[in-house]
């Protein structure tokens, strides 16, 4: 009986791609006044490194993105045979560059360059992945960061979903630098009681079950099942893992889905974070320009 009441339930459907649109717009609106106010452009550069195909998408789906708000957009394509020395290099060179606001390298890199080395290379001004040590110690501090993108739009969605967070059981699946420590952290200063899991985590369906927000950052369809999820629960599917499905090559998220009609709301995969990763590389390069110009912080929340 029960399991029939919260199987007819359903979820509101998060959209991601709305906010994400709705974000980009007002991008758009600020960086043309920053132009006919200073003349000045913000800029964004991408470093690309070998051929990986998903890494092409995405690289080409932020330059396509940077460009359509009126930044400017430098993509670096290098060889997959790159030495760390030239990639160094180039790095060096683009920390220089003042028409360079923002820089990003696409992980993975190919597994003979260092990635900790590369990133720590980055002018932390600029870390617009906010991946360097020094703005994940910052955001830990609660000082003034670059916060990285995934963990960054996620918080704007709950925020704009639950508004304050204070005293809200979050559990968090996942601790990569990338998403799950920064998103707990970001958790943490919304006065979140913040529990993070990962997969030596012992009884993680009965911690899940106490998550007012559940994040969900592993990389395994389907992993979060509907009994895990707390009726009335914001779930949060940071997962995007392309599966093969009677021939076809589909995206889907961490959590079940379609068991999930009891929680209050939870964002699509596709459709969900994705969007708001590079609405927030955008953000990001917004916030670096304005704090190198000495211009005054925009909150980008929704009106
Ligand atoms: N230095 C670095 N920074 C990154 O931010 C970074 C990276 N490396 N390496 C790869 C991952 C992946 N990533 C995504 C961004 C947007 C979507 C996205 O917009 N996805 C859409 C479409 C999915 C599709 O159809 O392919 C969606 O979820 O709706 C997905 C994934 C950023 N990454």
């Amino acid at each position: 009986m029960e399991d029939q009441a919260l199987a007819a339930a359903t979820a509101d459907r998060i959209d991601g791609k709305a906010f994400a649109d709705g974000l980009v717009a007002r991008m758009a609106a600020e960086v043309a006044q920053i132009r006919a106010d200073t003349g000045l452009l913000p800029g964004l550069a991408v470093v690309l490194v070998g051929e990986d195909a998903a890494s092409a998408v995405y690289v080409n789906a932020k330059h396509r993105q940077t460009m359509a708000v009126g930044m400017a957009s430098f993509v670096h394509r290098l060889p997959a045979e790159t030495s760390q020395a030239d990639l160094l290099a180039l790095l060096d060179q683009l920390n220089a560059d003042t028409a360079v606001h923002g820089i990003l390298v696409q992980l993975p890199l190919p597994a003979h360059l260092d990635a900790l080395e590369v990133i720590e290379r980055i002018d932390p001004a600029k870390d617009v992945d906010g991946f360097h040590a020094v703005n994940a110690g910052r955001l830990a501090t609660g000082q003034e960061a670059l916060v990285p993108c995934t963990p960054l739009g996620c918080l704007m969605m709950l925020k704009d979903r639950l508004g304050d967070l204070t005293g809200l059981n979050a559990v968090v699946i996942g601790k990569s630098n990338i998403v799950g420590k920064p998103m707990s952290q970001l958790l943490l200063a919304e006065n979140c009681t913040v529990i993070t899991t990962h997969s030596k985590t012992k009884n993680l369906p009965d911690l899940c079950r106490m998550a007012d927000i559940l994040v969900v950052a592993v990389g395994r369809p389907g992993l979060v099942r509907g009994d895990w999820i707390r009726p009335g629960a914001t779930v949060i599917d940071v997962g995007i893992n392309r599966v093969e499905e009677n021939g076809k090559s589909r995206i889907t998220g961490d959590v079940a889905f379609e068991e999930a009609g009891h929680a209050a709301a939870i964002t699509p995969v596709p459709g969900g974070v994705g969007p708001m990763t590079i609405a927030c590389l955008l953000a990001n390069t917004l916030t670096a320009f304005r704090r190198r110009h000495s211009l005054p912080a925009v909150s980008l929340a929704a009106e």
